[in-house]
C-alpha cells in the first residue's frame, strides 16, 4: 500500500512517497517543484516512481493549481484526496472562528506536530505547542495541552517582505545580506529586519502560550525557509521538515481506523 503525500503551497509543490499510509512509514522518494513546473511532474519526477495506491494532499494554492496537479496524477489509477480544516481531527480541536477557513497546511502541520509531541512525552503529560511554518507566508500557531488550536499569526515570508520593500521604495534594491545584530549596510539591514521580525513574532507567541497555558510549550518549526530562521531563534525550536507529511500520514491512519461517510468508500481513498 504505497502512499503519496502532497503539500502544495503558494511557491512550491512538495511530494513524498511512503511505503504505507501510517505514521512511521518509510519514505521511498520525495521532491519539490516550483508551481510553474507542475506540468512536468508526470513526464519527469513521477515517471519512474512505483505507482501510489493511496494519496492525500493539502493545498492552499487555489483551484487552478489543484486542477493542474490532479491532471499530473492521471499518470496513475488513484483518486485525489485533499485534507481540509475541520472542527476536530486526529485528536486535535480547532478554535478558529470558522474552522474550515483555516489554511489546510496549517491544520495538517499542527496535527503532525501534535502526534510528535505526544510521542516525545512518551505517555507523560502532554505539552502546549507553538508550531511555526516558514514558507511563502509565515504562520505561528498556538496549541494548548489538550490539543486545542487556540489561534495563530500570519506574517509575510522573507520573499514577500523583501519584494514589498523593493516595490515601495527607490533605494532598497540590493542583494541578499547576512543576519546580524547591528547591520551596517542595506543588504544586511533588510535580511536581518525580515528575520528578526519573524523571530520577534514567534517569541511573543511563545510568551503568550506560556502565560495562557502555564507551561513551556514544545516548539516546532517547518517550511522551505525554516533552516534560515532556526539559527536566529531566541527559544529552542525543533526543525522538522516533514511536519506536513507527518500530519497527512496521521490523518490517513485515523481515517482508515475510523472511516466516515465523508471519506469516499471507493478504494480506501
Ligand atoms: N531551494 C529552495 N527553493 C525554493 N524556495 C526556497 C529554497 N530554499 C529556501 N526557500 C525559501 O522557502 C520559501 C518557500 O518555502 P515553501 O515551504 O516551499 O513555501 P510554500 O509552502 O509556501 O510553497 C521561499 O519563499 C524561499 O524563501
Ligand atoms: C496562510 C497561508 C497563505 C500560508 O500559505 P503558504 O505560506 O504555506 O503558501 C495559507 O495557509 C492560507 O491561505 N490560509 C488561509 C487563511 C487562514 O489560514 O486564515
Ligand atoms: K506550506
Amino acid at each position: 500500500m504505497t502512499f503519496l503525500a502532497l503539500d502544495v503551497g503558494n511557491t512550491r509543490l512538495k511530494w513524498g512517497l511512503y511505503d504505507s499510509p501510517a505514521p512511521g512509514a518509510t519514505l521511498l522518494g520525495h521532491g519539490a517543484v516550483f508551481l510553474e513546473n507542475i506540468d512536468r511532474l508526470a513526464d519527469e519526477d513521477w515517471r519512474a516512481l512505483p505507482e501510489p495506491t493511496h494519496m492525500l494532499g493539502c493545498i492552499v494554492a487555489g483551484e487552478a493549481i489543484r486542477r493542474r496537479v490532479e491532471e499530473q496524477m492521471e499518470l496513475w489509477d488513484i483518486t485525489p484526496h485533499w485534507a481540509v480544516s475541520s472542527a476536530a481531527e486526529a485528536g486535535m480541536t480547532n478554535g478558529y472562528d470558522h474552522p474550515t477557513r483555516l489554511g489546510a497546511d496549517r491544520w495538517v502541520a499542527m496535527i503532525g506536530a501534535h502526534a510528535r509531541m505526544l510521542q516525545q512525552v512518551n505517555g507523560g503529560a502532554p505539552k502546549p505547542m507553538v508550531v511555526v511554518m516558514v514558507g511563502t507566508a509565515v504562520t505561528v500557531e498556538a496549541i494548548d495541552a489538550t490539543g486545542k488550536f487556540l489561534g495563530g499569526l500570519i506574517l509575510p515570508g522573507h520573499g514577500i517582505m523583501l519584494r514589498a520593500l523593493e516595490s515601495g521604495t527607490a533605494g532598497l534594491r540590493v542583494p541578499t545580506g547576512e543576519v546580524c545584530e547591528f547591520p551596517t549596510n542595506t543588504s544586511d539591514a533588510l535580511t536581518s529586519g525580515g528575520t528578526y521580525a519573524i523571530a520577534g513574532a514567534v517569541e511573543r507567541m511563545v510568551q503568550h502560550v506560556r502565560q495562557h497555558c502555564g507551561a513551556d510549550p514544545a516548539c516546532y518549526m517547518t517550511g522551505g525557509a525554516g533552516w534560515k530562521m532556526a539559527p536566529s531563534m531566541s527559544v529552542q525550536f525543533e526543525l522538522v521538515d516533514s511536519l506536513i507529511f507527518d500530519g497527512l500520514l496521521e490523518i490517513a491512519k485515523h481515517r482508515l481506523d475510523h472511516p466516515t461517510p465523508v471519506w469516499p468508500s471507493r478504494g480506501l481513498y
